[in-house]
Formats: C-alpha cells, structure tokens, sequence
C-alpha cells in the first residue's frame, strides 16, 4: 500500500542501477541523432472526450531518458499502485490518512459524470447555482451597495489555497474580464497590503469576499476585520455589511459569529484542500471577473483532464509521464528543484501557485506509515514567466553547475495579436530556441569556429554549453478557460502521482503549524522587554531590538 518506502520497490532498485551504470551515456545529441522517430515516440496529443474542446501537446522528448528507463519509471509508478490510489481518490475514499478525509476537488467539476459518493458531493451543483445568481447579478449591476451604487471593485481577502489560485486565474484569463470590475487581492497580514487596496476603493460600490476554508486563519480574519471596520466607518450602520461582504468557507459558525449572514456564505466542504479549491466556493471572485460561464468552462477544461488521468493507460497518461519524469531527475539525478516557466504574460502567477500546489502537497519527509523516507519527495517549484525569466536567471539554468530540469508552457496564438503577431512570433521564437539551446549547447568546436583564429582560450571556454539539460515543453492552440482548466488539472494529477510513489501523504499540511504556534507565543510578548521568555538569544535580540523601536 502507499506509505511504503518507494526505494524498496523493486522498479526503483533497477532505476537506481540504470542511473549508475549508463546515466554519464545519455547524451540528448546522440540520442535525436539516432532515433529520427524521437520527437514522435517522446510526445503525446491529449484531446478532450468531455467538455469543451480541449487539446495539449506534451513534447517530453528533450529528456535524459530511453524507452528501457520510460518503461521502468512507468514500472514504478505501477508497483506503487498509483492507479489502485487514483481510483481510491475518485471514489471519495478518505486518502487523506492523517485527516481521515476523502480527496475530492475532482467533484467539484464533475457535473455528474463519475459516480462519487461522499457527504457534500451532492451539494456542489447548489453551489455553483449560488455562484451563477450572485455572480450575474453583480456583473450586471443588479446587486447594489448600500446607497444604491452598482458594484465596481471586489476585494478578494484569503491567504495561500484561498487567495493563490484566484489570483492565478484571474491573471491567466484576463483577456475573458469585466473590464470595469476592479480585482483586488489581499493576503498580507502586513497592513500595508489591506491599507495600499482600500485606498483604491470606494466603500459605496466596494465587495468584500472573505475566503478562508477553516475560517480561523489569523491573516484572513485580522485583514477581514479591518476591512469591515474601514466600510463601517463611512456607512455607520451594521445592517449595511450584508451588501458588501460575502463569505466562502466550511465554517458556518465562525462566518456567521463574524457577522456574515448564512444567505451571503458560499458553502465547501472538508474534501477540498485548500490548495485544490479554486474550483469550489473560492473561485467566486474568478465567476465574478470572467463570468460564471467562463467560470464553468474553466472547471470543465479540468474535468476533461480527470477523465484522462482516470481512463488512459500509464503510457499515454500526460500527468503520469510528467511525474515519472520528475522523478527521474530528482531521484536519480539529485535535482533540486522543477522550473515552471510559461511563455505567456497572462501566466506569470503559474510558478507561484504551484509553489504552494506542489510544494505543500508533497514537501513532506515521513511516509503514511510513518517512516522517515531516505530518497528525496517534492522538488522546488520556482519560474517566471518568458522571456523575463531569460534576461536575468537562465545564466545559470544554461551554465551553471545546477541541473534545473524546467517546463515550458506556451500557446501557439495569442489574445492580443498586435502588430500582425510579430510579438507572439518572437515570442515564441524564444519559446523554441531555449529549450533547443539547453538540450543541444553549442560545442568547443563550434565556439572556435564561430570567434575564428587567434581568440583567447579563455574567451572559447566561455562560450561553450554543455547542453544536455532536459526540459518539457507543453502548448496548446490558445489560452482559453477549458485549456486553463485542463493545464491546472495536469499538474495537480502530477502532484497526486509523485505523492503515491513517495508514499506521503500530499493533502495534509502539518508543516505550516509550528510557525503558527510560535507567532501567536511571542505575539502576546512583544509588550514589554521582561515578557520576552523562553526564546534562545538570536529571538530574544530580535525581539528586543524591535521594543526600542515601538510606537504603540
Ligand atoms: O483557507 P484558510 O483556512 O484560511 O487557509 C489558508 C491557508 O492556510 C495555510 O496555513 C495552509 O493551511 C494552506 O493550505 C491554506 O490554504
């Protein structure tokens, strides 16, 4: 069962072997020289069989591995009953060992097709409807504020799973916005995040949207009452905070005891994990700048993806190939960390969210069963969008002493194509030439032809690429809500794949508590000097340091 050591799978032993024994042969350049066929064997098409029309283009071919090791990874993700777990998750069963809770943001946009029983799944289409009302009549102007004002900004005030993909989205699809709806987005607990926002917002026409999953996050809940003491300042009376603050949590009680009626709360449930739902009742404020329609096709798009990774056999299973392949690196290869790196603007949010998507998942050191793992689990999730990224860290990426395995993510058209798409051509351009460079590098022989006779040995060495850096490459026709959708869906399956092989659990988050604890500790010290107690000298000077400076 998962929770199992994966070095004692018996598919990792022969990997580990095929690593020592021929790793320093695989050599990109011989590889495509060899095998004209490369690109067709290394690639797969997925195209929706649900939905709206979806179709991704996976080119994993620029990678450190044969067929013989593509077979024995997918041998492992098989001897560690990845399918036997997926199947678990898409049946509600409760994954989520040490929560004892199911694993089921795949309900959440599902629209009926998988028979998944678990309690709350039959409430998810009441919700969406609530989203779809409250949404349309805010969009259109029918939900008025308080002086009777339309709508025209909306402060979404969440932290991590609750904030980051909203923001995700709502960047990525932009070119589907309401224009003259203004998205803020608030998770600081720094006071100059809450305090930058409001003074872009008129508390007439202004909706607050508290997102918290357990509704007790200090951040949320401190920025939340701010907010409500900064709206009640102009409009006086408490009836009035029914029109301009909405809640999104599981926590009926604590939404209702801050002051939020039963009516303005958008219901999820515990099988959600904060870092899989955008999807639920935390996409609100992404129905409310695209539109519900936009919205569903976005949860759509991820359907599609759930019915691949459910129904294709490992082979052709795009999120199983990419976690095989991470594995690969950071495994065998001893890689730190998986660049993310979209050549798109509308996607420069991708990397930061699947910081938390991935690293929160499966940044964990003790398997289910409670063994402490002697292999390495969950890389670091890093990138920024093209061509950025290429004008300040991909020195290192192309010649630096790190091996950075990265993933380019591209679309072949663009939603503004000005100047007849010469920017997208460029674009793109440089979308197919780095991963070229980083496979392939330019050689001494090459270098030394290219400076001619009599340059400087030292300028020659310079110049050379060892190549030889893998890479995938991942497009799609255009950035449409369904293609957002199913690109999500992909790397989340990913997540889960990896997680199954490293036997951990991916849905819980133990690791973000003791912080937590801490801060609440020395917040109720920070008054005087002599409160200062039970800290070692480093936290102590600090502490003390910051009272000589106090103010209030
Ligand atoms: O949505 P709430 O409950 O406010 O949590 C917000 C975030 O808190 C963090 O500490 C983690 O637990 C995240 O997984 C979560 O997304």
């Amino acid at each position: 069962m998962s929770g199992n050591l994966a070095s004692e799978y018996s598919a990792w032993k022969d990997l580990q072997s095929i690593y020592d024994a021929d790793h320093s042969k695989i050599v990109l350049k011989e590889l495509f020289a060899q095998d004209p066929q490369r690109f067709s064997k290394f690639s797969r098409e997925y195209a929706s069989t649900s939905g709206p029309d979806v179709t991704l283009l996976l080119d994993f071919s620029k990678n450190l591995i044969t067929e013989p090791i593509l077979n024995k990874l997918l041998a492992l993700v098989r001897e560690a009953k990845v399918e036997e777990y997926r199947d678990k998750m898409f049946a509600g069963e409760h994954i989520n060992t040490s929560e004892d809770r199911a694993v089921l943001h795949v309900a959440l946009r599902n629209f009926n097709d998988f028979n998944i029983s678990e309690a709350g799944v039959d409430e998810v289409s009441g919700v969406l409807n609530h989203i779809k009302e409250f949404s349309d009549a805010v969009r259109s102007g029918e939900w008025k504020g308080y002086t009777g004002k339309t709508i025209n900004t909306i402060v979404n005030i969440g932290i991590g799973g609750s904030d980051l993909g909203p923001v995700m989205v709502t960047e990525a699809l932009r070119a589907y916005a309401k224009r003259d709806l203004k998205a803020h987005f608030v998770s600081n607990i720094d006071g100059t995040h809450i305090a930058e926002t409001l003074r872009e917002c008129d508390p007439e026409r202004t909706l607050f949207i508290i997102a918290s999953k357990t509704f007790t996050t200090q951040e949320t809940i401190t920025n939340a009452e701010s907010a409500r003491s900064w709206f009640l300042a102009t409009a006086k009376d408490k009836s009035h905070v029914a029109k301009h603050f909405v809640a999104l949590s599981t926590n009926t009680k604590a939404v209702t005891a801050f002051g939020i009626s039963e009516s303005n709360m958008f219901q999820f449930w515990d099988w959600v994990g904060g870092r899989y739902s955008l999807w639920s009742a935390i996409g609100l404020s992404i129905a409310l700048v695209i539109g519900y329609e936009n919205f569903e096709a976005l949860l759509k798009g991820a359907h599609g993806m759930d019915k691949h990774f459910k129904e294709t056999p490992l082979e052709n299973n795009l999120p199983v190939l990419l976690a095989a392949i991470g594995i690969w690196y950071n495994d065998f290869y001893g890689a730190q960390t998986l660049a993310l790196l979209p050549y798109d603007q509308y996607l420069h949010k991708f990397a930061d969210y699947f910081q938390q998507g991935d690293m929160e998942s499966n940044g964990k050191f003790i398997t289910k069963n409670g063994h402490r793992v002697n292999y390495q689990t969950g890389p670091i999730i890093w990138g920024a969008s093209g061509t950025n990224g290429q004008h300040s860290f991909y020195q290192l990426v192309h010649q630096g002493t790190k091996l950075i395995p990265a993933d380019f993510i591209a679309p072949a058209t663009t939603h503004n194509p000005i100047e007849n798409s010469k920017h997208h051509r460029i674009l793109l351009s440089n979308f197919f030439a780095q991963p070229e460079a980083l496979a392939f590098g330019k050689t001494e022989e090459e270098v030394r032809k290219e400076l001619g006779a009599g340059a400087s040995e030292t300028l020659i060495k310079s110049k050379v690429f060892e190549g030889n850096r893998p890479s995938n490459s991942i497009m799609f026709p255009l950035l449409t809500p369904a293609t957002l959708g199913a690109l999500i869906a992909l790397y989340e399956h990913k997540i889960f794949v990896q997680g199954v092989v490293w036997g951990i659990n991916s849905f819980d988050q133990m690791g973000v508590e003791l912080g937590k604890v801490l801060a609440k500790n020395i917040l109720a010290q920070l008054g005087k000097p002599e409160d200062v107690k039970g800290h070692d000298s480093s936290t102590t000077g600090l502490i003390h340091y910051y009272q000589k400076f106090r103010k209030e």
